[in-house]
């Protein structure tokens, strides 16, 4: 499908706007003829042959004309503008939704700039297509047969002198089609280069601060600038090279038609009044012809702007978002079967080995292991972030795949390591996965994740509004307001991800004392690097590599003297207790 094909099926949702428009268009451009001509017979019967009563009713209806015209194209434009809109608000509308449709797997390898470029940029340039290159382009085809149409019955051997030069616009104007088209696509992807290093700089703004790297995010923003400068210089080059020739072409016009016109009236072939109106109708020869150049510029644009819309619209998600006739209530057991994984965008790197646990409903499974070592990977294959590469996730016996996915995690719910929060206020970021939560519950629910002292301490208490992913919060405040929004949700299966990391340990061994209460009926996994976060844990698993390495409870764990134990050690080393002191 080319992209005009694409467009049209958008467009065309609005097929009464757009006849009203094209009926308007026609007419427009069919009243253009009647001031040039009327124009020729006032030269020819008015002042050559005096009669002068007919110049009253002559001016009436040129007048009479250009208003109705004027009128019809005031309506068109607007008629344009609005199926424009209503064309660019339903495109924007199936991408965002595209969007929100798309796993990780596409995240994880699209640049959020690259995603802002298609939703702006290029969403203009199909605007500018709709709105106004296409109405142009059907007046310039309108205006161009009209004219030659009306020249031939006014001179027919003139009007073939001017047509000869015709097919070299013809030319020129494909060949500048042609050379323009890679020109506007590498603008794009030059525009989506800057746009996604300046997105990263914004998001990194702390990071560039601490390690004051503004010169060379500046040298680095320069050479994107410059690229962008070059690639916009080259569409420049591409529109120098070919428009001043269609301009020429179209001046010759005019040269061509007073010089053999001029020769035709002298030798009365045609009459003064004749050349006058023939003259009277070049601009719609003259006009198509400068236009073409500057539409074929801008169709390039939109093809352009098209192809990345339309790869993100036909993006597949490999976890599809699937609604289900009824609700399958979660109890909460979770199995890993034989589970092996690797991301899709490092398939050489197998990051979890042939994994197998069971925990009951009710449960709490403690996770430990150094970093990297593929934690919070096999937390992502419950929520179904991602799914195992082979082997089976079971969630109350059935396999997590045969769930609606936006069902399951509406009953597993993660607190992640990298917590984010809206600029929204307090509030609406703790019921943001529970809107009609009762606010006695949203309170017990702070109180559990010892949120509720800050939050209500704040000058607007829940009303505050934080900034950007959180900005005037500290570490631990956004891991507890975090906290407090998973709790809300109150899922059957809950997922702490290192979430009290940035806590003091007596706040964590309170909140853990509360999590406890609370979560007596909830499967609990808990990501932690802290074994005082995880001692009391139903069972514990220590993963290496991606294999667990070591497994029971903390003190079957303790009985190993494996990596559990030694962990142990130097955490109460760390602390300056002895074992068997603590
Ligand atoms: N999107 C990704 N694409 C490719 N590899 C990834 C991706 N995310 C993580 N990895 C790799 O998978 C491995 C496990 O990562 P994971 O985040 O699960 O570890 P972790 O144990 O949770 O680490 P940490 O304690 O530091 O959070 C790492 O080697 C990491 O580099």
């Amino acid at each position: 499908m080319n992209p005009y094909q694409w467009i049209w099926r958008y467009a065309r949702r609005y097929k009464g706007k757009m006849w009203l428009a094209a009926i308007l268009i026609i007419g427009n451009s069919l009243g253009i003829i009647v001031v040039p001509l009327l124009g020729g017979a006032i030269i020819d019967q008015v002042i050559n042959q005096g009669h002068t009563e007919r110049l009253p009713w002559m001016l009436a209806v040129m007048i009479g004309t250009t208003l109705v015209r004027t009128l019809m194209r005031y309506t068109y434009q607007i008629l344009c503008e609005r199926v424009g809109q209503n064309t660019l608000y339903d495109v924007r509308k199936d991408l965002f939704n595209k969007l929100q449709s798309l796993d990780f797997n596409f995240f994880n390898t699209v640049r959020t700039g690259d995603i802002m470029a298609r939703m702006t940029g290029d969403m203009d340039a199909i605007r500018h297509f709709v709105s106004w290159v296409s109405y142009q382009v059907i007046e310039c085809v309108l205006w161009f047969f009209t004219a030659v149409v009306v020249m031939s019955t006014i001179s027919w051997p003139l009007m073939l002198a001017l047509v000869a030069v015709t097919p070299l616009i013809g030319i020129l104007t494909i060949k500048m089609s042609q050379a323009a088209h890679p020109v506007f696509f590498q603008i794009r992807q030059s525009f989506s280069r800057l746009n996604s290093m300046v997105e990263e700089n914004i998001s990194g703004n702390r990071v560039v601060k601490a390690f004051t790297q503004e010169p060379y995010e500046i040298q680095k923003f320069d050479k994107l600038n410059d690229d962008y400068k070059q690639r916009n210089m080259a569409s420049a080059a591409v529109s120098r090279r070919y428009l001043p020739v269609l301009d020429f072409l179209a001046s010759i016009l005019t040269v061509i038609a007073l010089l053999l016109g001029g020769y035709f009236v002298i030798t009365k072939q045609m009459t003064l009044g004749d050349l006058v109106a023939f003259n009277g109708f070049l601009w719609m020869l003259n006009q198509p012809m400068r236009m073409s150049g500057w539409l074929i510029n801008d169709m390039q644009r939109f093809s352009a702007a098209t192809i990345k819309i339309r790869q993100m619209l036909g993006a597949k998600s490999q976890i599809p978002v699937n609604n289900a006739d009824h609700y399958e209530k979660i109890h909460g057991t979770v199995e890993f079967r034989h589970v092996n994984f690797e991301y899709a965008d490092d398939p050489t790197q197998p990051v979890l080995h042939d994994i197998n646990f069971q925990v009951a409903p009710g449960q709490t499974m403690g996770i430990l292991g150094e970093t990297g070592s593929g934690k919070s990977t096999l937390m992502n294959l419950i929520t179904r972030f991602y799914d195992p590469t082979s082997g089976e996730v079971l969630i109350d016996g059935k396999n997590a795949k045969d769930y609606p996915v936006r069902q399951l995690r509406d009953q597993v719910t993660i607190v992640m390591q990298d917590q984010f929060l809206f600029s929204d206020t307090i509030k609406d970021n703790i019921n943001y996965g529970n809107r009609q939560a009762d606010p006695g519950f949203i309170h017990a629910m702070a109180d559990v994740a010892d949120a509720e002292d800050f939050i209500t301490d704040m000058p607007a208490g829940y009303d505050t509004v934080v900034g950007e992913r959180g900005v005037g919060l500290s570490g631990g405040q956004k891991q507890r307001i975090s906290l407090t929004r998973a709790l809300v949700k109150d899922p059957a299966i809950l997922i702490l991800d290192d979430t009290t990391s940035a806590l003091d340990m007596e706040t964590e061994a309170k909140i853990q004392k509360e999590l406890r209460r609370i979560t007596a009926d909830k499967t609990t996994f808990i990501i932690a690097t802290r074994i005082s976060s995880i001692r009391q844990a139903d069972q514990i698993i220590v993963l290496q590599h991606g294999r667990i390495i070591e497994r029971g409870t903390h003190d079957e764990l303790l009985a190993k003297h494996g990596y559990y134990f030694d962990t142990y050690q130097k955490q109460l080393g760390a602390l300056g207790v002895a074992p068997g002191e603590e």
